[in-house]
């Protein structure tokens, strides 16, 4: 046999995959219609498992894995697709944002990080001692915005600053490079209203995967699957819960599209926590 015919029986075989693979996904609609009406999870563990332990029964160890995999996999599809329909059908993401940024009158930031509001004017800036001060300031409407240091190129993330946002529900609007004697800092802007604007082309997000094997490698995959780049991605251990860590992410997507909303619609399902932490416009040519 010549590798030519074995292409033909390939093409042959990926024909009927096609075709049987169309037929799962207007069944997955079904499910997604059903599960619309009746408010059902999307994500059911335990009928995969089911499926999985049915089908992989019988197969040869040789394959077993990767037939595994295969299955896997096109379940995770059929969930994509589902969220995806569920969104059409529900016609909206369970997530307010405002659409235009704040006027500031007023910014806090910590003393330590007062060099880097290079824009605004001394008088509109209020220095405090920690960013929980900062944020005191923004929940009791003393100040519009509290900017901050996000990331250091020399020194690292802020694990301060990102547990701020996170635990307070604050969100970045603004980021923007400077540069302090050859250091590159990412500087943030935030409040707590979640601003989305037709030009932002970075959403950051926060998730804390289930524990079990596999899950970390799904949501990045998930994450792929809708066509996103990972702009960042590191993890900080939770401080409220021992041993359980928390992923920050930056995408680049804007939350006004569609497929972006059913990505997070499906990050808000399938993980044990989930939180955006902002929508901003960066300069690509800076990162
Ligand atoms: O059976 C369901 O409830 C479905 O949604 C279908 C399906 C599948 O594609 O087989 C998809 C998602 C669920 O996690 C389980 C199975």
């Amino acid at each position: 046999m010549t590798l030519a015919d074995v292409r033909k029986n390939i093409d042959r075989v990926d024909k009927e995959i096609k075709q049987l693979f169309k037929e799962r996904m207007v069944l997955a609609d079904n499910v997604a219609q059903v599960k619309a009406e009746t408010e059902d999870d999307i994500y059911k563990p335990d009928r995969e498992e089911t499926i999985i332990s049915n089908l992989t029964g019988d197969v040869d160890d040789n394959i077993k894995m990767e037939y595994t995999a295969l299955i896997k996999r096109i379940m995770e599809i059929s969930r994509k697709y589902q969220y995806g329909r569920t969104l059409e059908l529900r016609n909206c993401l369970d997530v307010e944002y405002d659409v235009k940024e704040p006027d500031i009158d007023a910014v806090a930031m910590i003393k330590p990080e007062l060099y880097i509001c290079q824009g605004c004017s001394r008088d509109k800036v209020i220095a405090v001692d920690s960013y929980d001060e900062v944020y005191e300031l923004i929940k009791t409407g003393k100040v519009d915005a509290g900017m901050g240091i996000l990331e250091d190129i020399s020194y690292g993330v802020s694990d301060a600053l990102h547990e701020v946002l996170t635990n307070n529900k604050l969100y970045i609007y603004r980021c923007n490079i400077v540069n302090e004697n050859g250091h590159n800092k990412k500087v943030v802007t935030f409040s707590d209203h979640l601003i989305v604007e037709e030009n932002h082309n970075r959403l950051k997000v926060m998730f804390v995967c289930k524990n079990k094997s596999g899950s970390l490698s799904s949501i990045l995959s998930m994450i792929s699957d809708y066509g996103v780049n990972l702009t960042e991605i590191h993890s900080a251990p939770n401080r409220q819960e021992h041993w359980n860590y928390r992923f920050y992410v930056e995408l680049s997507a804007n939350l006004l599209k569609k497929d972006i909303q059913a990505l997070v619609f499906q990050l808000m399902n399938e993980t044990e926590e989930f939180t955006i932490l902002g929508s901003y416009a960066c300069d690509e040519e800076q990162f």
